[in-house]
């Protein structure tokens, strides 16, 4: 076992899961076998991207689909709401609003993202976290037309 030196964080990618490159909703997440609640299923560093760099790039491309909300204070003390980019398989877990099993936990110090089983997971279930109320696609799992119910992720979100 090596001490853990100052400046380290532990990393950890729960190794009963996998992915489907072809979901109706494109590539996601699914569990191997059997995942109990609050199972670590990964950390992931995220990227804060300059408001700046998302309002004149990021925001214009594909990749704006992937970014997380992120608050982040300045210089001077101000709070603002960046966006960012995360690394790993948080960039991967697609949205449900009816059967999200997913919850996530920013780490504003490490500026990673701990993703984990919100309750027990059965084998073959895909692992989806929510988005919220504005989604910029067509979700796969709701019937056309269907109003999305209330903004879920900030009563999960510890
Ligand atoms: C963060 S990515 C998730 C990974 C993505 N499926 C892929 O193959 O790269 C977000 C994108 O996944 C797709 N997606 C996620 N949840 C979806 C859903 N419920 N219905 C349809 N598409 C979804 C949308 O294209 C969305 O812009």
């Amino acid at each position: 076992m090596v001490d853990r030196l100052e400046g380290e964080m532990s990393l950890a990618r729960c190794p009963d899961i996998y992915l489907v490159l072809n979901t109706p909703k494109g590539r996601g997440v699914v569990a191997r076998s059997h995942i109990p609640a609050r199972t670590i299923l990964d950390v992931c560093p995220v990227l804060v991207l300059s408001l700046e760099d998302n309002e004149k790039h990021i925001k214009h491309t594909e990749l704006f689909h992937y970014t997380y909300n992120w608050p982040h204070q300045d210089e001077k003390g101000i709070l603002r709401m960046h966006q960012a980019i995360c690394f790993g398989l948080g960039s991967m877990f697609n949205h449900s609003h009816h059967n999200q099993n997913v919850v996530w936990e920013r780490d504003q110090q490490s500026k990673t993202i701990t993703y984990r089983a919100a309750r027990d997971i059965p084998p073959g279930e895909e692992l989806c976290i929510s988005y919220g109320s504005h989604l910029t696609f067509t979700d796969a799992d709701s019937p056309e037309g269907e109003e999305e119910p209330e903004l879920l992720l900030d009563k999960i979100q510890i």
